[in-house]
């Protein structure tokens, strides 16, 4: 390696979860990190909101409120932001890249929607944009996927990729625990978004699905794109029918490509779905996260690991901070966004999908029948019928084979309105399955 280079100067964006963990990393591992890079790397400022909050560790002087006025100092050479949100982040990130500073950031939210005008800045001004930390948390997604995987051609991504609503869905697995109660610790234990609607309604695995769907299939993916479902309908009574059919519920999210009438297009989405307990995913429990790649010529790749949490986010912020470090002392760049392929995105319509439809009927004769003859009608082969309870509490759940999204929730809407089936009261997707 090279003799040492000149400091390095690092700008910190937010003293939150992920910035106190990035704060203290930088201090206690200050000699490797160096060593590592070939160059020191020092603290110029932390942005926080509130200047009078005691920050174990950081000498107060560091402390600003003013971000733009920390990102534009000339001895900054590398901003790190972990504010989260569009504003000010955007600005925040645009003045960085156009200011010659590389930028490393976890926001997902920004990444999912601005992309393209934050790596046209960062191409502009020869520097560079980092977010491993955005996907996945600690687990490398990001990397392997624009570099390990850059010569191959990825067919699909999928897997659990927000940890607070994993961490919600495998407790009420395992004991029931009511959803308020674990949603709460989520936040204590750093999983949360600042507002957590942004886990438990699928936006946050939106947007990562968005990021992920960009870079696998070379062409650009809006967080709007994806079809999204959250979890808030999910209830104790979803869990027992699951088990029934020896399944759990895990919100997916699911990127690949499809052949829509012989045009290939991008299918996007995130939903709960019933996965088979033996399904590999059915095991990633708490903030864990897991994410399946296959790709054409490497076949299947299975990345796990924790997808939520101050230290294993972190960890991701560190690696692309060396990155770009060391790109600094040795004048190179990572990659650069590639968007060639340009691959539509289909509507949720298009996808095939097997579905899981739960209902209250009227305990008379020919329910099945009518019950079944309307899936028939839209060409829905059904996998398995259970009926259970009697009088008042009959019920129907059906299962289906695969057959485009439309027909199954256009036969769902037929079932809302026939007068022997009493209520739709539950309909998820299936997935993890072959046919
Ligand atoms: N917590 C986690 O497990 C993960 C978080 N992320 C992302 O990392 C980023 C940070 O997340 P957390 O640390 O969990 O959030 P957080 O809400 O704990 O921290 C954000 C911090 O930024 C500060 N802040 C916000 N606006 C500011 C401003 N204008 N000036 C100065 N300070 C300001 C807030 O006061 C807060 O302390 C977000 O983009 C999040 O989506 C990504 C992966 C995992
Ligand atoms: N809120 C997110 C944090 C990591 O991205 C999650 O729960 O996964
Ligand atoms: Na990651």
């Amino acid at each position: 390696m090279k003799e040492s280079s000149r400091p390095i100067g690092v700008a910190v964006l937010g003293m939150g979860n992920v910035g106190t963990e990035v704060v203290r990393i930088l201090t206690e591992k200050a000699a490797d990190l160096q060593a590592r890079i070939g160059a020191p790397l020092e603290l110029r400022g932390v942005a926080v909101r509130d200047l009078s909050k005691e920050r174990k560790g950081v000498d107060r002087a560091l402390l600003t409120d003013d971000p733009m006025a920390l990102v534009q100092r000339d001895d900054v050479d590398l901003v790190v932001e972990l504010l989260g949100g569009i504003k000010p982040a955007r600005k925040l990130i645009l003045a960085a890249l156009e200011g010659g500073k590389s930028v490393v950031t976890a926001n997902k939210a920004l990444m999912a929607e601005h992309s393209g005008e934050l790596s046209k800045a960062a191409e502009d001004h020869r520097v560079d944009l980092y977010f491993e930390a955005a996907v996945a948390g600690a687990i490398p997604v990001i990397r392997p996927l624009t570099q390990s995987l850059a010569g191959d051609s990825v067919n699909r991504v999928a897997g659990i990729v927000n940890g607070t609503t994993n961490f919600i869905l495998s407790e009420m697995a395992e004991s029931g625990a009511g959803y308020g109660k674990v949603l709460a610790e989520a936040g204590r234990l750093g999983y949360a978004e600042a507002d957590p609607t942004a886990d438990v309604e699928g936006y946050d695995a939106a947007s990562k699905a968005a990021i992920l769907a960009s870079i696998a299939f070379h062409s650009r993916v809006t967080a709007s794109e994806v079809h999204r479902e959250g979890i808030t309908g999910i209830s104790a009574k979803d869990f027992d029918a699951a088990k029934k059919f020896d399944c759990t519920i895990k919100l997916l999210a699911i990127c690949e490509r499809i052949d829509v009438d012989g045009e290939q297009k991008i299918s996007a989405r995130v939903y709960p779905a019933l996965v088979p307990l033996d399904h590999p995913l059915a095991t990633v429990n708490g903030a864990f996260n897991a994410v399946a790649v296959e790709a054409e010529n490497a076949g299947r790749l299975m990345f796990y690991g924790q997808g939520a949490g101050g230290a294993p986010t972190a960890s991701a912020v560190l690696g692309d901070l060396v990155m770009a470090a060391r790109n600094r002392v040795f004048h190179g760049r990572g990659p650069l966004e590639s968007t060639y392929a340009g691959l539509p995105v289909a509507s949720i319509d298009e996808v095939p999908t097997r579905y899981y439809v739960s209902m209250k009927v009227a305990d008379v004769a020919g329910v099945l029948h009518q019950v079944s003859g309307e899936f028939a009608k839209r060409g829905i082969s059904i996998a398995a019928v259970r009926q259970e309870g009697a009088g008042d509490d009959a019920r129907l759940i059906v299962v289906t084979h695969r057959a485009s999204d439309r027909a199954q929730s256009d036969t769902v809407a037929a079932l809302e309105k026939m007068d022997s089936v009493l209520k739709v009261s539950s309909v998820l997707r299936l997935e993890g399955t072959n046919d």
